[in-house]
């Protein structure tokens, strides 16, 4: 058969329109196909609605569930992904098919550039017999009980971090960035906890090599901008990125061999101190290899690095705005009546009793929402969601600012309000979406508690945390520009200033001295 011209303009014109409608309606080209029943959220060919969706990502879903319903699908290049934005439909995905989300996706900027030479976080890694093995040894290493017994690092770095803003409350402007201080409260908890060992000093240069690269990682971590996960094409020029994304995976292999270079070496030398690596070494019978041990390393330095700081400074630049003050207020009195003798610095340390102080944790938690769109998931048997089958490999977003914000379970969301905990009337069941919920839910969830309980409340019962001289040095707190662009994982508040104003010089003064005589420091 002879083709005219004619006839191929016009073949070429028909395949690519069947192409394009397959393409749309059937999901032609996605790793999961269309899922049908599923309300799917309009978009182009090819790309799907990738290009959609600005630059807050958790907005525009949240956006879209006005107009679809709260879960429904999007495709992004060649991913198909489902996302949930009602505490609800959460809660019945997350928790009531718990077994069936307990996998995780693979992303190629993360899994294939970031991390091949150390393996994956737990919370990066797809279900499987060893993902199991590690999630089991995180969980047993983060239980309450072992919690308990990581207090006295708790103490020390809570003490570290408050003998610096006592300093910082007696100078002449009292105002301060508490960023680096809890970050490396964070820091130095995790590799403690991990490795026996901790950094001295805030600008340590090696404290500072790892928040420059965590903080970097944290973006290539991101289901969010990396656009070339989506769009296998674009890994052929996005070279800019790769080289980035190799130099951090260098970067970060130097200092996570050091520290487990030095606990093997402390472990010869009979120097060590318990710690979670270290007792993996030294058991003769564990059950946990070389490269299972280097990802649960890697796991306990990243996990609470940047989420325990970057909710304890959410929580601390709403103490400083003027609805804060009352919350602040609240807590210092039910702290005092809980302590009368002046004893909450040491007994925070061994007992949660303050409810109100417990209710700010949990309000901070829900209100930073600091990984807005969880870690994801993907399916490892099919669902049924009223009627329509979610079939297994596929991707799952939780949208947990949506899920946080839903004013039918919230009432009043958008207010920073600890009270809220207290409410008899309150839905029982999970507090908030902060920790993710049900299979993979975060491991650490018992020691970040800890950590940012602590905090308060030697904070609290030391200073009274004050707005800063400049208005513009107050925290941003409206969530709309606090998540306009992250990028990131985890988000953080942009810089901001507080004014710490010592309640007590004298009493402080003596809960660092007797601290400091304990810790023999
Ligand atoms: C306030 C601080 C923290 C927040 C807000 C937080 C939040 C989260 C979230 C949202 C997830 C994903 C859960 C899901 O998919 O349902 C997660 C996973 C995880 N987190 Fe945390 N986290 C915090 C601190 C920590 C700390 C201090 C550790 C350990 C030292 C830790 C260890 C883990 C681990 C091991 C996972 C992976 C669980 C898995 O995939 O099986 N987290 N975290």
């Amino acid at each position: 058969m002879i083709f005219t011209p004619f006839t191929v303009v016009v073949l070429f014109f028909v395949s690519a329109v069947t192409y394009v409608l397959l393409d749309h309606y059937f999901g032609f080209g996605t790793d999961t196909p269309f899922i049908s029943g599923l309300p799917a959220v309009s978009g182009y060919p090819l790309v799907g609605n990738l290009f959609q969706l600005g630059d807050s990502h958790p907005f525009t879903y949240m956006k879209w569930a006005k107009k679809y319903g709260p879960v429904y699908q999007v495709r992004l290049g060649t991913k198909r992904v489902v996302v949930a934005n009602s505490f609800a439909s959460v809660k019945h995905l997350w928790l009531d098919n718990s077994q069936s989300l307990i996998s995780r996706p693979m992303f190629y900027t993360f899994h294939k550039l970031v991390s091949s030479t150390q393996g994956f976080t737990i919370g990066t890694s797809p279900w499987s017999e060893s993902c199991k093995k590690k999630r089991r040894a995180a969980v047993d290493a983060l239980k309450k009980p072992k919690v308990q017994s990581y207090m006295p690092i708790v103490d020390l770095e809570s003490y570290i971090f408050m003998k610096k803003l006592s300093e910082v409350s007696r100078s002449s402007d009292q105002e301060v960035d508490v960023s680096p201080y809890f970050l490396s409260y964070s820091l130095n908890t995790s590799l403690t906890l991990n490795y026996g060992t901790r950094l001295d000093e805030i600008d340590n240069e090696l404290m500072k090599e790892i928040v420059d690269v965590e903080l970097a990682i944290g973006k290539f971590r991101s289901t969010m901008h990396n656009y070339q996960d989506y769009l296998p094409i674009l890994r052929m020029f996005s070279t800019d990125k790769n080289k980035d994304a190799d130099s951090m995976k260098s970067r970060r292999d130097k200092y996570l061999a050091f520290f487990l270079d030095k606990l093997k070496n402390d472990i010869k030398e009979k120097r060590d101190i318990p710690c979670i690596a270290g007792n993996v070494l030294k058991d003769p019978e564990a059950k946990i290899n070389e490269a299972e041990l280097k990802s649960i390393c890697l796991t306990m330095v990243s996990a609470g690095f940047d989420t325990v700081p970057t909710n304890l400074l959410s929580g601390v630049g709403h103490l400083s705005q003027d609805y804060g003050q009352k919350i602040q207020e609240k807590a210092f009195a039910e702290i005092m009546k809980v302590y009368p003798d002046n004893d909450a610095w040491d007994k925070c340390l061994v007992e949660q009793k303050v409810d109100y102080v417990s209710a700010l944790v949990k309000e901070t938690v829900r209100y930073a929402s600091v990984l807005p769109l969880c870690l994801p998931r993907k399916t490892v048997q099919p669902i049924n969601l009223d009627g329509v089958t979610i079939p297994a490999g596929t991707i799952m977003f939780m949208n947990a600012l949506a899920a946080n914000f839903d004013e039918e379970r919230y009432p009043d969301p958008f207010k920073f309000e600890p009270k809220r905990y207290l409410d008899p009337d309150r839905p029982r069941g999970v507090d908030h979406l902060g920790f993710g919920a049900g299979s993979r839910m975060c491991a650490g969830a018992n020691l970040a508690n800890r950590e940012l309980y602590t905090a308060y409340v030697r904070l609290i019962s030391a200073f009274k945390i004050l707005p800063p001289i400049n208005k513009s040095d107050l925290m941003v707190s409206d969530i709309n520009k606090v998540f306009a662009c992250p990028e990131s994982q985890v988000v953080f508040p942009e810089q901001f200033k507080v004014k710490l104003e010592p309640r007590d010089n004298e009493l402080l003064d003596r809960w660092l001295e007797d601290t400091s005589e304990r810790l023999q420091i």
